[in-house]
């Protein structure tokens, strides 16, 4: 496995986090030997946060990987597979990457090991504990409402409970998804988006008075309907969340016949219905099937299917075009993303040859 060494520059792109996770599922997956130099050059932190560190771990635990550069604020990185990947039981903590606990997304640190777990024959329980509801990550809500139920359509048999919610800045929160391994995944095909079913909006707080959840429901509620939305498509929840520290957000998921989006905001006052509603409303307004955060996460799966994918996005980012490189230097696929179209075509080249 893994002869020769892939050398891959993280300051590509987008420059974060996500070059990193990228390259580490699919190290696991294809068993190729990488180094990783210049990580998240272009963060104003560069180097590896407890986050990406627990990735690091999580992915090196699942395929016996020997990792050198594996410290706080690397910026160099080597991980090598020694086998392939071993469905079980595991448990990450993202706390443990950094004295005094971390934040750190708990859903970054699942989607690495996720998919190489999903692709292979067998089951597995992978526990995380970390922040479930933080800045600059899927919230484990949008894991649960739009990311996973594609997995799902694309023949992954996974679920996921959100045992106790991680807020900025403890985080602490836990989440346990099982996972029945299967390699024959289907390709997928998001390219219309069909009729506007129900735009369910949920208002959470932990351990904070049950105004905050009201407001935020009906802030939202009211800038939905000035927008034209139909009241009877409008399902505003309010959910008291157990979690060790306070902490309050909102999310927003448009479900249309063929594919679901979702938003939210973790800001203050009259900020959070506004964030999430003009995101939602600019998405909705788009007439795409595909919000721009699935569009880089569903690159991984595509890549590793049976046939071409292709879907349309509401906007072409650069997290897209950094994970479609990643997936072009270890061979997997050819990604064609089209701006014009916003249309992304993933036509995978079989990952079996790669061992
Ligand atoms: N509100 C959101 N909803 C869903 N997904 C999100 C949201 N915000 C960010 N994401 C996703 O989280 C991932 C973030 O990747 P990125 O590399 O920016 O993060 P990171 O590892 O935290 O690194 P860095 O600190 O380097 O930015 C991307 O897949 C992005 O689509």
């Amino acid at each position: 496995m893994g002869k020769r060494l892939l050398q891959i520059d993280g300051s590509f792109g987008e420059g974060g986090g996500q070059v990193l996770r990228t390259a580490l599922s699919l190290a696991a997956i294809t068993g190729q030997a990488i180094r990783i130099f210049n990580i998240r050059a272009g963060r104003k932190k560069p180097g590896l946060a407890a986050q990406h560190l627990t990735s690091v771990r999580a992915a090196a635990s699942i395929c016996s990987a020997s990792i050198s550069g594996d410290t706080l604020n690397s910026t160099c990185l080597e991980f090598r597979p020694s086998s392939t990947v071993m469905p079980g039981t595991y448990s990450f903590n993202v706390g443990d990457g950094r004295a005094g606990g971390s934040a750190g997304a708990a859903s970054l640190v699942l989607q690495t090991v996720l998919l190489p777990l999903a692709i292979v024959e067998g089951s597995s329980t992978v526990h995380v504990i970390g922040g479930t509801h933080v800045p600059f990550s899927p919230p484990i809500s949008y894991l649960e409402h739009v990311y996973l139920p594609v997995l799902r359509n694309m023949g992954l048999n996974v679920t996921l409970d959100l045992h106790t919610w991680g807020w900025n800045p403890k985080g602490g929160g836990s989440i346990e998804v099982r996972i029945v391994g299967n390699p024959n995944l289907q390709g997928l095909k998001l390219l219309e988006r069909g009729e506007l079913k129900m735009v369910r909006v949920i208002a959470a707080t932990t351990k904070l008075p049950d105004e905050i959840k009201t407001r935020m429901g009906s802030d939202a509620e009211s800038s939905l309907l000035g927008h034209g939305f139909d009241k009877s498509l409008v399902d505003v929840k309010g959910l008291t969340c157990p979690g060790l520290a306070s902490g309050r957000g909102l999310f927003i998921f448009p479900e249309y016949a063929h594919s679901t989006a979702g938003f939210s905001s973790l800001a203050h006052g009259a900020k959070v219905a506004k964030e999430a509603c003009s995101d939602m409303i600019a998405f909705h307004e788009s007439g795409a099937p595909v919000d721009e955060h699935l569009g880089d996460q569903i690159m991984l799966p595509a890549c590793l299917a049976m046939q071409e994918s292709e879907y349309v996005v509401s906007n072409i980012t650069l997290h897209q075009t950094t994970n479609a490189w990643v997936i072009e230097l270890f061979g997997l696929a050819e990604v064609v993303v089209n701006e014009d179209s916003k249309k992304v075509s993933i036509i995978p080249k079989g990952r079996i040859a790669q061992r």
